[in-house]
Order: C-alpha cells, then sequence, then structure tokens
C-alpha cells in the first residue's frame, strides 16, 4: 500500500461513510476504533470497515472522509487506518436536515431544520459560517436559538480546520486534543500567529517544535515572542538537562542567541537583555545579581534554607549523655559490634543537634547506625513497645525519595518507613507544581538516601518538618545528584552549618568484598587494573555490538545455574544503540520470557508486553504507592473481548501489592530486565551486569560508574572497552550551579539580627499560579538523557 512521493496524491486512499459506532477511544490520546457504514471509497471496503486513528471529535452518525491505508490487524483482520479525517458537509437537503436536526443542536426538530435547508439553501453551513445574520431568513427561529447554532457551526468548522491544521504540522496525536481543549476557539489563531504560546502552555511542546509551526505559518525568525520563548527555554533546558539551579546571566545571553541566530543575526545582544528584563518584571524569571533563575526553583531553595535555619537556631533539650553512652554500649553489644568513634558520634549527634547528617560509602555502616539512633530514642525517651503505636503515631519516621530505599529501611529496622512524599501527603489529586501543606508529627525523622532528593522535592519536605522535630540526612554523597535540579546533599555539607560525620571504614571489604573496594577506588581516584580478577567480580572485554551476545551468554549461564530473573539486573547508562537498554530489553525478554503457550500478550506501541515480564514503573503514581523505578512482574492480561472486563488491563505485582493498567496507562511502563543506572539508585541486586563501552561517550562519567558498581551486592559483571571504563572514572559530571548552600550560610550568620528576607513579590500564590513546570525530581527524563548519543 505504499505510494511513492508523485503519485501519492492520486493515489491516496480513502472513505467516506457514515460513523455507526465508536468501538474505542482512548481519553488520553484520542485513539479511535470505529465502525463506517461506507459510502464512497476506492478501498477493497464494500458496505462497512473498521477505522482507526487520532480523531479530536468523531460523532456516530456523522459522515466522514477518511485518508490513510489498509492495514492488517494480528487478531481483528483488515482495517483502514486514517491520518486524515475530515467531516462531510451534507450536500443534500435531506442530509442537511438530518444535520441541523442531530443532538449537535439541541432543541432543533426535524421542521425547523427543513426551515433552515429551505430558507439557505445547500451551501446553509457555508452562509452561516460566513454571515452573521445568515439565519435571519428563518421564520420562527428565537435570537438566542440563532446564536446558538451559529457559534456552533463555527466552532465545529473552526475545531475541523484546527485539527487538520495540526495533522499538516505534524503535531502527535496525543497533543492535538490538548491544544483544542487549551485553546478552544482561538486555536486556529495560536497556531497561526503565536505558536510559541504552545511551548509555556502544553506540556510536551518545545520550543523547537514551535519553532517549525512558526515557519509554517510563515512568522518571521525575528519574531519578538520568539525571543521570548527562547529565552526561557534556554533556562528551562540548562536547568533540566544539566541540573542547575540558576544560570549566569550571561551565558543565558549566549546561549539564547546560539539558539536563535542559527543562519542569520535575528536578535543582538541587546534584544535579549531588553527580554530578560521583561520576563523578569512579568515574573517568569528571577534576577539576583548576575544570576537568572526560575522562580519556583528560587523560591525552594531560599525557603529550605530559611526553615533549616529556624530549625537549627533552637537548641535541642538537655540530654543524660552517659545514659546515652551506656546505650550505645547496650547496642554495640546487642549487634556483636563495636562502634568506631566516627559512627558512635554519629549516633550521639542524632540525639544532641537539632539537624545532623551522616554520609558514607557502601559498607561503611549507615544502616547500622540507624539501628543505634532508632534504639537510642527508643531507650533514652523510653517510648512504649512499637507494636503498640499506630504507625503513624510513632515519635520516628523514617523515610527515602524512593519506595524501594523506604522498604530496604523497613527492613533492616524493623519500623515502618515510607517515601517522603507519601509522609507529606504528596498524592493522587496533587498537581506537580502544588505546595503541599501537612506537618508531620515527628519528635525525629530520619531521611535516607539524601543523594537522591532534588531542590523541589526537598523544599515541599521541609516547609512539612514541625520546628522541635530533630532531623538526620544519611546518604552517599559520591553517587549520582538528584535527577531534578541541585545538589541538596552536597549542600547540606558543604554549608558547614550542620554536624556531618564522614564515615570512612568500610565493614564490607572485611567480609571479602571486592566490589565495595573497587567502588572506593575509583571514588578515591586510586590506580587499578580492572582485568584484575576476584571471586565477586569480572571483567570481560567487549566491543559495542558484542554487547547483546555477551549479556546473552551471561545471563543465560545465571539462569542455567538457577538464578531467578529478579537477582540479576542488566545496567546501562543510554536506551539507543546496539548496546542500550532498548535493544538489551528486547534481547532479555527473549530470553528470560519467551513467547509460550498459555502466556498472554498485549502490544503497545513497539513493546510486547507478556504475563511473567520483569517491568519498572517510570513516573510516580502516588495515589498507588508504586513511584517511578519500582519494579515488578507482570501477573496477568484481561482483555475486555475475552475476559469479564470494560477495558483491556494488565495486572502489575509489586512485592505481592497488585496494581492495574489499563492500556492508556502502558506509556507509564517499561520492560526492566535492563534499566538505566540513574533508575537503579535507591536499589540493590545480587548480580548486576554492567556493560561500558565507548558508543556510551556522553555517559561515560565517574559519578555513573560509581552508582551503578554499588548496586551489587553478590556479583559484578563489567563487559565492553577497559579505555572506556578508565576514561570514565577520570570524567567528573558537569558541576551543577546551585544556590542552597550559600542561603543556609547566610541565614545562619545573619539570622539573630537581620533575617534574610525573599523578595516580597516572590509569594507562595505566585509560586501556584506559575506556569512553568518545576522539574521535580521524580520525572521520567533525566538530565543525561537528554544528551544525544548518536
Ligand atoms: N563498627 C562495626 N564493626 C563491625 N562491623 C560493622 C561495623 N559497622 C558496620 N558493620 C558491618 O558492616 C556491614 C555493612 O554495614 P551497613 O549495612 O550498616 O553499611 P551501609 O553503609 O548501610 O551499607 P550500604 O549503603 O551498602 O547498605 C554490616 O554487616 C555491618 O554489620
Amino acid at each position: 500500500m505504499a505510494h511513492d512521493a508523485q503519485t501519492s496524491i492520486y493515489d491516496e486512499l480513502y472513505i467516506i461513510g457514515d460513523v455507526d459506532r465508536v468501538i474505542f477511544m482512548s481519553e488520553d490520546t484520542r485513539f479511535h476504533v470505529l465502525r463506517v457504514t461506507v459510502e464512497k471509497t476506492n478501498t477493497q471496503f464494500k458496505e462497512d470497515a473498521i477505522v482507526t486513528g487520532h480523531f479530536h471529535d468523531i460523532e456516530e452518525s456523522e459522515r466522514y472522509k477518511f485518508t490513510g491505508k489498509v492495514t492488517q490487524h494480528a487478531r481483528f483482520g483488515e482495517q483502514f487506518s486514517a491520518s486524515e479525517f475530515k467531516k462531510e458537509i451534507p450536500n443534500t437537503s435531506q442530509g442537511l436536515v438530518q444535520y441541523f436536526s442531530s443532538d449537535k443542536f439541541p432543541g432543533i426538530g426535524t421542521k425547523t431544520a427543513e426551515k433552515i435547508v429551505e430558507a439557505l439553501g445547500l451551501d446553509a453551513l457555508s452562509k452561516i459560517t460566513k454571515d452573521d445574520n445568515a439565519l435571519n431568513d428563518v421564520s420562527g427561529l428565537t435570537k438566542a436559538k440563532k446564536l446558538q447554532i451559529t457559534e456552533t457551526v463555527r466552532s465545529s468548522n473552526a475545531a475541523d480546520e484546527a485539527y487538520l491544521l495540526m495533522i499538516k504540522l505534524n503535531i502527535e496525536p496525543s497533543k492535538r486534543s490538548k491544544i483544542i481543549d487549551t485553546y478552544k476557539e482561538d486555536t486556529l489563531n495560536v497556531l497561526q500567529n503565536h505558536p510559541y504560546q504552545l511551548v509555556s502552555d502544553i506540556f510536551g511542546i518545545g520550543f523547537k517544535k514551535a519553532d517549525q509551526i512558526a515557519i509554517n505559518a510563515g512568522i518571521e525568525p525575528s519574531d519578538p515572542e520568539r525571543l521570548v520563548a527562547g529565552v526561557m527555554y534556554t533556562l528551562n533546558d540548562e536547568i533540566s538537562s544539566i541540573g542547575h539551579t540558576y544560570i549566569m546571566y550571561m551565558e543565558l545571553q549566549d546561549k539564547t542567541l546560539e539558539r536563535l541566530n542559527n543562519a542569520a543575526e535575528y536578535f543582538s545582544q541587546e534584544d535579549v537583555s531588553v527580554a530578560v528584563e521583561q520576563l523578569a518584571l512579568n515574573k517568569k524569571l528571577i534576577i539576583t545579581e548576575d544570576r537568572v533563575t526560575l522562580p519556583n526553583i528560587y523560591y525552594s531553595e531560599h525557603k529550605s534554607a530559611e526553615k533549616l535555619s529556624h530549625i537549627l537556631r533552637d537548641n535541642p533539650d538537655e540530654i543524660d549523655l552517659d545514659k546515652a553512652k551506656d546505650v550505645i554500649q547496650s547496642i554495640e553489644k546487642s549487634l556483636s559490634i563495636g562502634y568506631n568513634d566516627n559512627q558512635r558520634h554519629a549516633i550521639l549527634n542524632a540525639l544532641t543537634e537539632k539537624v545532623s547528617i551522616i554520609t558514607g560509602g557502601p559498607g561503611t555502616g549507615k544502616t547500622t547506625i540507624v539501628k543505634g539512633i532508632i534504639t537510642l530514642y527508643q531507650e533514652i525517651f523510653e517510648y512504649e513497645d512499637y507494636d503498640s503505636y499506630e504507625p503513624k503515631n510513632y515519635p520516628i519516621k523514617l523515610v527515602a525519595p524512593t519506595g524501594r530505599a523506604s522498604k530496604r529501611m523497613a527492613d533492616t529496622s524493623g519500623i515502618e518507613a515510607s517515601t517522603i512524599h507519601r509522609l507529606i501527603g504528596w498524592g493522587q489529586d496533587t498537581a506537580v507544581d502544588d505546595i503541599i501543606d501537612n506537618e508531620i508529627e515527628a519528635e525525629l525523622i530520619i531521611v535516607d538516601e539524601m543523594s537522591m532528593v532534588d531542590t523541589w522535592l526537598f523544599y515541599q519536605f521541609m516547609q512539612n518538618v514541625m520546628p522541635h522535630t530533630k532531623l538526620v540526612f544519611v546518604g552517599d554523597s559520591a553517587q549520582l545528584p538528584s535527577v531534578g535540579p541541585g545538589t541538596v546533599f552536597k549542600d547540606l555539607i558543604g554549608s558547614g552549618v550542620i554536624k556531618t560525620t564522614i564515615l570512612d571504614t568500610v565493614y564490607r571489604q572485611g567480609e571479602g568484598s571486592s566490589i565495595v573496594k573497587l567502588a572506593y577506588d575509583i571514588d578515591n581516584g586510586v590506580p587499578m587494573n580492572i582485568n584484575d580478577k576476584f571471586k565477586d567480580r569480572l571483567f570481560i572485554p567487549a566491543g559495542t555490538n558484542q554487547i547483546a551476545e555477551v549479556v546473552d551468554t551471561l545471563v543465560s549461564k545465571a539462569v542455567d545455574k538457577g538464578y531467578d530473573m529478579r537477582d540479576i539486573q542488566v545496567l546501562a547508562p543510554i536506551y539507543r544503540g546496539p548496546a542500550g537498554i532498548n535493544n538489551l530489553n528486547q534481547l532479555l525478554q527473549r530470553i528470560l520470557n519467551p513467547e509460550a503457550d498459555g502466556k498472554k500478550e498485549i502490544e503497545f506501541g513497539d513493546k510486547v508486553y507478556r504475563t511473567d515480564d520483569k517491568v519498572i514503573q517510570l513516573i510516580n503514581r502516588t495515589e498507588d504507592n508504586i513511584f517511578n523505578g519500582d519494579s515488578g512482574i507482570i501477573d496477568n492480561i484481561y482483555f475486555k473481548d475475552t475476559d469479564d472486563v470494560d477495558k483491556d488491563t494488565l495486572i502489575v505485582d509489586y512485592d505481592n501489592v497488585k496494581i492495574a493498567y489499563e492500556r492508556s496507562d502502558l506509556t507509564e511502563l517499561s520492560h526492566a530486565y535492563c534499566t538505566s543506572i540513574h533508575k537503579a539508585q535507591g536499589s540493590e541486586y545480587p548480580i548486576v551486569i554492567m556493560p561500558i563501552v565507548s558508543s556510551y561517550y556522553h555517559m561515560l562519567m565517574k559519578n555513573i560508574v560509581y552508582t551503578g558498581i554499588t548496586r551489587a551486592k553478590e556479583s559484578l559483571i563489567i563487559c565492553g572497552d577497559e579505555n572506556a571504563f578508565y576514561s570514565a572514572i577520570k570524567r567528573e559530571g558537569i558541576p551543577r550551579n546551585t544556590m542552597l548552600q550559600q542561603f543556609l550560610q547566610k541565614y545562619c550568620q545573619v539570622y539573630e539580627t537581620e533575617p534574610a528576607e525573599l523578595p516580597d513579590y516572590l509569594t507562595e500564590e505566585m509560586i501556584e499560579n506559575m506556569t512553568v513546570d518545576p522539574m521535580i525530581g521524580m520525572d521520567t527524563v533525566t538530565p543525561y538523557e537528554f544528551v544525544d548519543t548518536r
């Protein structure tokens, strides 16, 4: 059915027909499956046809012309897949009467419809569209009715026209409806005259797309709206792709000009300055000295520092230190270990300081210290038996930024732990930029995996901490920074205003782990030979094109030896290419969960999900307590045609919690045989297989390799190119510009006499009314994944 460019216009396949029934419609993407009674066609469909496609507004009983191609569906046979559709304007009296008496025009019956057609003739619709007074010739219509008919005809025309234009402009189907719903009758005007508005109003339409639309609409590249959108886009891009919380004014100017002046000098430095100042006046961005940032980010860093300084200012209650030391001794006895001095200080700091920090690499005793802190609090403050409390009333709260990390905390401590989101009540109805107001009742909050906490999440957390609550932040500052902007953990440590314990004695090495030693050597820049053999780690040389084969062999062997697929995790830093996550997932699915009788399958995009597949959740699903990066197993798939369900449904089992996904939710899932190192942060696996090849070039960085390695508990296999490995461990990530450290120092030094203040225009209301996405850390896209690796 393919047509070449010269003949396609003549050969274009079409069906003109009446829509009998809308069999399926996805609210999200507006993908429709229709049964159509064929009136006229140049295809093989004689009486009726199943027509599929993305349509904005299809009405049953209406006549449309669909253009597209004939496709073969695996289960349902031949269908017509439409790329364009257009309402057929009724061109007979009877058709027009039917149209005016349809549900579209409530209160108009056949008689009135006949009068309209009689008075205006066959071009009634075009007359009504063009002439406000067209309906005056029709007797018996009230003024209100005339207005209603005119508006309905015009908005229906405008929506159809806008929809057709969007198809021509190559705007994705899922965005088309959002655009029409946002701008309504103004859609055409926005698309033709103000396309740069889409960048800030429609999530997922970036500057490049708006630029293309503008070119097609004949808008000059020197248009002032293009400049304003370019500045905002550049600022957002720097923040989301690198993780900065601000960018230098000069850099913003240069980068904006670089982006906008590609073929000619459309704008000067001065033009950019004027646009930046105007945006600042309109409170779309904040300029402080020579820095520029987004209001919500500036506000988050400011407010977090202010709140921390308030908490730090209060002196904690007097503590019986002798008793505390005795309790620590008894903990040591019960655990059969002797805490080292650093560890002991870390435990005591949790009691004597309002806020304290514990940072250390794997195996340095962070978990063991957290256990000690909990017992110490229980003994000193004589808490009742844990089981006698409702978990939400227990005075100690354990939290982490991911579901998996919080589950680990609960497992190792024996008391309930939750995600930060859950603790503060960030739920289903919470929009991304809502400010949460939900004070946490607690005497002590311990936050683990702090390196994963970004600026916005930290702000949301801090605002809900009560002034008397003590805080302990635990993490490994050598790990990857948060996905969202900022380096919160490093800034808290760097500020010097919070008592920090750096743990540097590794205990897991004593248990014979060379994986931990490798991680430390990488962090400390110790020379090494990756080819050295150890019982728990291995390096296998391979080129990019051999990675799939090597991974195949390794995984097949592990499965033969009886390992479960949940024990083996392949980690890669990029999605595309032969050694990318997507390709490795396809391969691993074939090995670990092949097609088989009795296994149900559902196709979605270019993926096939099968029962027993290992999958990963890609965004936070707070209402179900399932988070970005959680992985589970497909438990079952139900089809509406054969099972007793309204919609096709896929059930994923996350450690015995079963979550249902409808088709439209499947964008939230991916296969998890191979995942990105970013998504594996906060998780640990018995066996990690980590390819490192030169084609990962942009992602070959020390903290990425370090984070991947430290996910392995028992065995680590690195396969790839040793030079790629050595260059990666020498390369630091791009440093992030942040302000939290500085704000914290400023607040803590001046607090007693001269509290620093937010600019008075920067209020919570303003943040709530912002249109800029705050890029919260749990987004599906990581800063590094923006990098084009081809
Ligand atoms: N002072 C100590 N003396 C002896 N063993 C210790 C000491 N501190 C910790 N350990 C042991 O070292 C091992 C690692 O400790 P722990 O799990 O607390 O480290 P961690 O920093 O939480 O590691 P990871 O981040 O990898 O989970 C445990 O087996 C623990 O019992």
